[in-house]
């Protein structure tokens, strides 16, 4: 059972449903003006954590019409008496009536108000409260031009729940957006949070947590909710671990990896160094005859088992029988030279992993008509080139691609990219993966993903846990994909703070996979 504080980070929400679950705890008594007071109270407190009065004494504080705004006029009266020297600029004359009354103390408290941002270059730092999950429209015309000025300063800037001009929803830019070094995300994280266009407005993004109450939370988002971020504990607790003291190498996962080429050997060499690196008991690399004897050396664990090859030096086809395996992965390096080996691998009745050219293959047939046939559960990751050739009609944001495509074709859909989007069919809910690294975009990390899920995909089609998403159960395949994407773009980072963003080479990555997970399972 989780607790509340490990429940709260789980939560994605639209601005539709925080307004939901906000008018269920005004309804409930709570005083509007009490909560922006406790809430800014928060706030003035992280900002003066993140800039001490001594480093960042001038602070320029910009207020929006809005209840945004009114956090930000409680803010700048909270720093100005711990001894900020605050100014306010106020660019719009009408404000709700809770803003409006916040300005009028501030003015009464002497909090000097300034007409433009335009001197604001003597600043130290700039508090964004211009506008947060109620922005409707593009922002246009004078506001426009100060966002811009704003954003041309040298100073840092706080948003206060979003940085204004962000939407909430889709991260998209609405006209321009205030570039925000910290954004301070009030009670639930927002879905711009896991959104694309937003990344290089957010700045470090923070989670203030004023105690909404689980229960409004809960009546608006469903007991499960269907969109979530996918944190650390819901990813650990996928793990294929603690093992059992019996575990012998036949229970814990064959792997049956079919990958490589002549052309692409390095492909077949790192996803299997990914699946090594996942624990599965048993691997088994399927891979062109001729590259066999130059990867033994590098794969002393795994039986390599060599294929008869087209000219070209690609697969011609799957020699064996295919039902002593706990799981397959098909696709990094193979090239699409031969079709035949999707189909093979397709007739299997054991889950199914499909990356880079099974995807490539699955696409020169009706993907969805293909996969619906399956019996045993299919993971597909593909990155949006893929995704686009696999799924040419379904749009929408990533997290919604995803979700439609798996509802589709009911396989769980790993849609890569900053934010990898994880939707699973039987229960339609939909995982995001908050924290990961630009360190990752390079040739091969997505390999070593595949080897990687398809390792834990073995593992945990052995667990008990039954295969159904009911309530909060997540399905074995489901938990190997969450583990999986969880466990690399965390070994991302980890490699990139021992290294730097641009030395995550693939052979760092699954070099880090298992230090990592040591490290955090220490630290549990
Ligand atoms: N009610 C409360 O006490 C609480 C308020 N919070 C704060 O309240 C904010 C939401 O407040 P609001 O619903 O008032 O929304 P906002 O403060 O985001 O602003 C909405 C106002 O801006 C106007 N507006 C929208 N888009 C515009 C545009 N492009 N150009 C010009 N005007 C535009 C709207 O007509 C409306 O008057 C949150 O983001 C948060 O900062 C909560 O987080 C915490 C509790
Ligand atoms: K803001």
């Amino acid at each position: 059972m989780l607790h509340r504080t490990q429940h709260i980070p789980r939560f994605l929400v639209t601005a539709e449903q925080m307004q939901q679950i906000e008018g269920r705890v005004f309804a409930a008594g709570m005083p509007v003006s009490a909560l922006m007071e406790k809430v800014s109270g928060l706030i003035a407190r992280q900002i003066s954590e993140h800039y001490p009065v001594s480093q960042a004494a001038r602070v320029g504080v910009l207020v929006g019409p809005g209840h945004n705004g009114g956090d930000a006029l409680v803010v700048a009266r909270e720093l100005h008496s711990q001894g900020y020297q605050v100014q306010i600029c106020q660019p719009l004359d009408k404000a709700k009536q809770l803003t409006a009354d916040q300005a009028r103390y501030a003015q009464h408290l002497g909090i000097p108000f300034v007409p433009s941002v335009a001197e604001w270059r003597d600043r130290d730092l700039i508090i964004d409260g211009l506008f947060g999950f109620g922005l409707e429209r593009p922002i246009e015309g004078k506001l426009a031009s100060l966002v811009k000025q704003i954003n041309r300063l040298a100073c840092p800037v706080y948003s206060i729940d979003l940085p204004s001009g962000i939407h909430t929803d889709s991260g998209q830019v609405m006209g321009i957006a205030i570039r925000a070094e910290r954004t301070g995300c009030l009670g639930l994280w927002k879905r711009a949070f896991v959104q694309a266009p937003a990344l290089a407005y957010l700045g470090q993004p923070e989670l203030i947590d004023f105690g909404l109450p689980l229960a409004d939370i809960r009546a608006v988002l469903g007991e499960t909710p269907t969109v979530q971020r996918l944190t650390d504990e819901v990813a650990i607790a996928q793990l294929p671990l603690p093992r059992s003291a019996t575990a012998h190498k036949y229970k814990v996962g064959h792997l049956l990896l079919i990958a490589g080429s002549r052309q692409y050997a390095g492909a077949a060499l790192l996803s299997a160094k990914g699946a090594v690196a996942s624990g599965v008991g048993m691997l088994t690399l399927a891979i062109p005859e001729t590259i066999r004897l130059a990867l033994l050396p590098s794969l002393p664990g795994a039986l390599l088992l060599g294929c008869p090859e087209t000219e070209a030096g690609a697969i011609a086809n799957l020699p064996e029988d295919l039902s002593k395996y706990d799981a397959i992965a098909l696709g990094p390096g193979l090239t699409t030279a031969v079709p035949t080996l999707l189909k093979s691998v397709l007739a299997a009745d054991c889950p199914l992993l499909l990356d880079a050219d099974g995807l490539n293959l699955l696409a020169q047939q009706d993907p969805v008509a293909t996969l619906q046939q399956r019996t045993a559960p299919t993971v597909l990751t593909p990155h949006p080139g893929e995704f686009k050739r696999l799924f040419p009609a379904i749009k929408g944001d990533p997290g919604e691609q995803a979700q439609r495509a798996a509802e589709a074709s009911q396989a769980i859909v790993v849609l890569k990219g900053a934010k990898t989007a994880i939707a699973c069919p039987t229960s339609q809910r939909l995982w995001v993966n908050p924290e990961s690294t630009p360190a990752l975009a390079r040739g091969g990390s997505g390999d070593v993903l595949t080897g990687l899920l398809g390792g834990l995909l073995a593992q945990k089609m052995l667990d008990s846990k039954p295969d159904s998403d009911s309530s909060d159960v997540i399905s074995a395949a489901t938990a190997a994909a969450l583990a999986a994407v969880w466990w690399q773009a965390q070994a991302g980072r980890y490699a990139s703070d021992r290294n730097s963003e641009l030395g995550v080479s693939p052979d760092r990555l699954f070099q880090a996979l298992d230090p990592f997970l040591g490290s955090i399972l220490a630290s549990c």
